[in-house]
């Protein structure tokens, strides 16, 4: 592999000439782990080695918060040492994107997913999963990283072309930057799809609710020898990303991808973001009550009491406004059951080995009557 296939140009090029002078060496970061990290260094440029990396501290005090940490997929500058010793990390490049969430709550740290993402790709599909709110949602987190947002409408197979196109025109309404395209991922309409933004040097990232087929789209690209799932291991009781917990995978046919589990749960997180983000108005409007811990309850001097008296405030949207923290706790018991429920589907889908569409298909309508 090369460094150019990794993803190098001009841009990490002149931000690594002072370094180079030193006699370091440029290297992505592919993995991390609680100690250390993997990265391919471009020793040769033409042909990068796969080496485990140390955080110096001088790095490691720089960083004001830790997303300026370096991450998966950052561009380091790499001291190698010599027999038995640390090969490392003295210096981050600059990024050019980066993929991050703000951690749920009310907590201002931020989350870093992936560093110079170049494309995100959302996977959704007509069906249960559609919603142009959480699609909003994505959209705006995509934008902030400054990555290209992919809109995979997935199944298409399962719905009428009418309704899968109605979808899509929704969500094209909703992002002019965004490009929305309607797939199956049995007909290898959504391989070709992804592929097609998959070029040499080109880094994906692949996000959706449980069970919208990324799992299925993402084998597909890596072909035969690498799998991607989200199936417990019977024996540990662990899923394979409690081991490799973040990583970015050169594909067979060019361009790269980043799996994290934080991807995963993007979505739960998106959705309780809309549902917080749907009573700012109450939020604000609670500002101007006398008291900072008021209940909005018989309090003296509530202003959203006031509200409701006067008619500005619907009663009905204060009291689900006063069960908020329910409503949140109720969406992550239901992600959860959902998550229990797929993985029940994948396992079981294992056993049957539907290879061929109509046993997929009715396998899929078995599923759906899991859902509620
Ligand atoms: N009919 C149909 N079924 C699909 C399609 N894509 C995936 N599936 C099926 O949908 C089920 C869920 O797919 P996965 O790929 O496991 O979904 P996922 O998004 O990876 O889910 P998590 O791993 O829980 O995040 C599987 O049974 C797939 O075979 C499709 O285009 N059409
Ligand atoms: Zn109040």
């Amino acid at each position: 592999m090369t460094l150019a296939e990794l993803g190098w140009d001009d841009f990490f090029a002149e931000a690594f000439a002072p370094y180079e002078a030193k006699g370091w060496f440029p290297a992505r970061l592919i993995r991390e782990t609680t100690i250390n990290y993997s990265a391919f260094v471009g020793e040769d440029p033409e042909d990068v080695e796969e080496i485990d990396v140390v955080l110096s501290g001088k790095v490691w005090h720089d960083a004001e918060t830790d997303a300026d940490l370096p991450a998966v997929g950052d561009w380091v500058a790499v001291e190698l040492g010599g027999e038995n010793e640390d090969h490392v990390i003295r210096a981050s490049l600059p990024r050019k994107s980066c993929f991050s969430r703000k951690m749920p709550g009310k907590s201002v740290e931020e989350q870093v997913i992936g560093a110079n993402v170049d494309v995100v790709a959302v996977v959704t599909d007509s069906g249960p999963d559609h919603n142009p709110r959480r699609m909003e949602r994505y959209f705006t987190l995509i934008g902030r990283s400054a990555a290209k947002a992919v809109v995979l409408i997935n199944k298409s197979d399962l719905c009428p072309p009418e309704h899968n196109e109605a979808c899509a025109r929704e969500l094209r309404a909703l992002s002019a930057d965004a490009d929305i395209h309607v797939t199956s991922a049995l007909t290898g309409e959504g391989l070709e799809v992804l592929q097609s933004y998959l070029k040499d040097g080109v880094t994906m990232c692949v996000v959706g609710s449980s069970g919208v087929g990324k799992s299925t789209l993402v084998n597909q690209l890596y072909g035969e020898e690498w799998q991607w799932t989200s199936e417990v291991n019977d024996v540990t009781g662990k899923g394979r990303h409690t081991t490799t917990s973040r990583e970015l995978v050169p594909l067979p046919f060019g361009g790269m991808l980043i799996d994290n589990p934080g991807m995963r749960e993007i979505q739960m997180w998106t959705d309780e973001q809309t549902l917080r983000e749907s009573f700012a108005d109450v939020e604000t409007m609670a500002l101007e009550c006398k008291f900072a811990d008021c209940k909005h309850g018989n309090d003296k001097g509530c202003a959203i009491r006031a509200a409701v008296a006067e008619g500005t405030l619907d009663l009905h949207r204060l009291e689900s406004f006063l069960r908020l923290d329910d409503e949140i706790l109720k969406l992550r018991k239901l992600a959860k059951k959902r998550q229990m429920t797929v993985e029940r589907w994948a396992k079981r889908n294992h056993r049957v080995k539907a290879r061929n569409l109509n046993d997929r298909i009715q396998l899929e309508k078995d599923e759906k009557g899991d859902w509620e």
